[in-house]
């Protein structure tokens, strides 16, 4: 469609070298054809010209003291995307690899991830090129007091709220709490993500893992399967791989690999939670240490990957959970995977597979649950925690668990009602997509030009 490729066209020119944010874009783009050719009104407004451009980027300098006395300098990001359905809300992500595009990208998904949960919050997303990878805690409380010197001005329990991804987990967020408190002598819940013992919410560190296997569990459940017996291939050892694989578990499945940016574990017996537990949230060390306590297990370092993708596709499964970072699930992976007999993937991370693996899953009509829906769990039950906060209360455990389930299962239905609406009813990208924009435009139309 003209109007589509013309709108893309003219954001290469005004935002060049953002490869990573047009890919979401264009895959959103690419799904709302049927619904932009039907309904004038979003075209009018121009809707997708608006959706497409922050309302806001805050790009600043971060200087920091390390431990031998040197200043350091990172960049820190803040994208306040879309405020349509609420204030902003998504994670802060701290990793060398983070930029302008990879940070565009993850406010753009998070737009439609929001709108998705039925729950009021708009889309935004931050973070910095800060590796926190060996630095001491020191260095990390340091580095944070300095991002939050900048960014306390632009957060706020009703504006911009931000919380965890890669790299920031409690005790960052923690210590990015006490900075704000102290600039603003405000006790609010500016942050989610928190500890338990100051506003936290119990389920909030599940939420992301546990969430994206409920997803799995009602796309099998829909087509009459279950989960129980199958064999899963989760990628990443972080926050939603670690929380994916205990529940998996529960729900009677056995999940069979994890991997970091060393490599990958595969264990045909079963990933050992416990040690998993014990190497990356106590001991933060390499995966490769998994082998002393599970010999029988094998260790793919990262050198000898295949050139077209990454080893943690290339083990047989049913089931696959990719739970690390963006594009680690190539079009080679895909038909691997597929040719094994897979019959479904949920996203955990955020856009995982490229938009090429993601038309192989569709064209062999496997179970397919894009991340803005699959892995929505997590800032549900953040914004489960600013009610919690903003009415001082504390839920517990089953009835934050319980309102998740439901959340994802309204998600689901939502996703695959609306790919039924459209002629497509196993497409959840197409599904997901029309779903999470039709809210967020029919909202920015309703509240004027602006
Ligand atoms: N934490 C949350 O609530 C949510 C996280 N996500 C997404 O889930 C994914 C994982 O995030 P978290 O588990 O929170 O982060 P984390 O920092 O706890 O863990 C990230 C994991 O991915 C691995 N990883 C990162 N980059 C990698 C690379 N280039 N190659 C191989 N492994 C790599 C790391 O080694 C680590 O094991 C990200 O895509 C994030 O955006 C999505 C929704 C919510
Ligand atoms: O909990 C949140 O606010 C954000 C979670 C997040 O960053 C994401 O959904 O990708």
């Amino acid at each position: 469609m003209t109007y589509i490729h013309n709108t893309i066209t003219k954001l290469k020119k005004t935002s060049p070298a953002q490869a990573e944010f047009y890919q979401a874009v264009e895959e959103v783009l690419d799904s709302l054809q049927p619904i932009l050719e039907t309904n004038e009104q979003y075209q009018l407004n121009s809707i997708i010209e608006r959706i497409v451009e922050p309302e806001r980027q805050i790009m600043f300098r971060v200087p920091w003291v390390d431990d031998q006395g040197k200043v350091q300098v990172n960049k820190g990001y803040r994208i306040e995307f879309n405020s349509a359905l609420g204030p902003y809300k998504g994670g802060l992500r701290f990793h060398p690899s983070v930029n302008a595009s990879i940070i565009k990208f993850l406010g753009f998904e998070q737009i439609f991830k929001n709108a998705l949960t039925g729950l009021p919050i708009g889309g935004g997303k931050g973070g910095a090129n800060f590796d926190p990878k060996g630095k001491s805690d020191g260095e990390i409380m340091r580095f944070c007091q300095s991002f939050i010197n900048e960014l306390y001005r632009h957060i706020g329990p009703t504006t911009d709220v931000p919380a965890g991804d890669i790299g920031v987990g409690a005790r960052e967020i923690g210590y990015m709490f006490g900075q704000y408190k102290r600039l603003t002598g405000n006790y609010d819940g500016v942050f989610t993500g928190k500890s338990l013992l100051w506003g936290g919410s119990l389920v909030r560190k599940e939420a992301t893992g546990y969430g994206c296997v409920y997803f799995a569990q009602y796309m099998l459940e829909d087509k009459g399967d279950s989960l129980v017996g199958k064999r899963c291939l989760v990628s990443g050892a972080g926050n939603v791989a670690i929380y994916t694989i205990e529940k998996l578990y529960q729900l009677g499945a056995i999940p069979v690999s994890c991997s970091d940016s060393s490599g990958t574990i595969y264990h045909e017996a079963g990933v050992n939670l416990d040690t998993l537990k014990d190497l990356k949230e106590v001991r933060k060390v390499r995966l490769n240490e998994y082998l002393t306590a599970h010999p029988d297990a094998k260790f793919i370092p990262i050198a000898e990957y295949p050139e077209d993708g990454n080893a943690v596709w290339r083990q047989p499964a049913d089931l696959a959970f990719p739970c690390a970072t963006q594009n680690e699930l190539s079009e080679a992976d895909a038909k691997v995977l597929v040719a094994n007999g897979c019959i479904g993937v949920s996203e955990g991370a955020n856009m995982p597979s490229t938009q090429d693996a993601v038309e192989v899953f569709l064209a062999a009509k496997i179970h397919y649950g894009p991340g803005k829906a699959a892995n929505a769990g997590g800032v549900a039950t953040s914004q489960l925690e600013m009610a919690q906060n903003a009415s001082m209360q504390r839920w517990s455990f089953e009835e934050v668990d319980e309102k998740l389930k439901v959340i994802m299962k309204n998600i689901y239905l939502n996703a695959s009602e609306t790919a039924a609406e459209f002629g497509e009813p196993h497409n959840l990208v197409l599904g997901a997509n029309i779903a999470g924009f039709r809210k967020v435009a029919d909202a920015m139309i309703e509240q004027g030009v602006v």
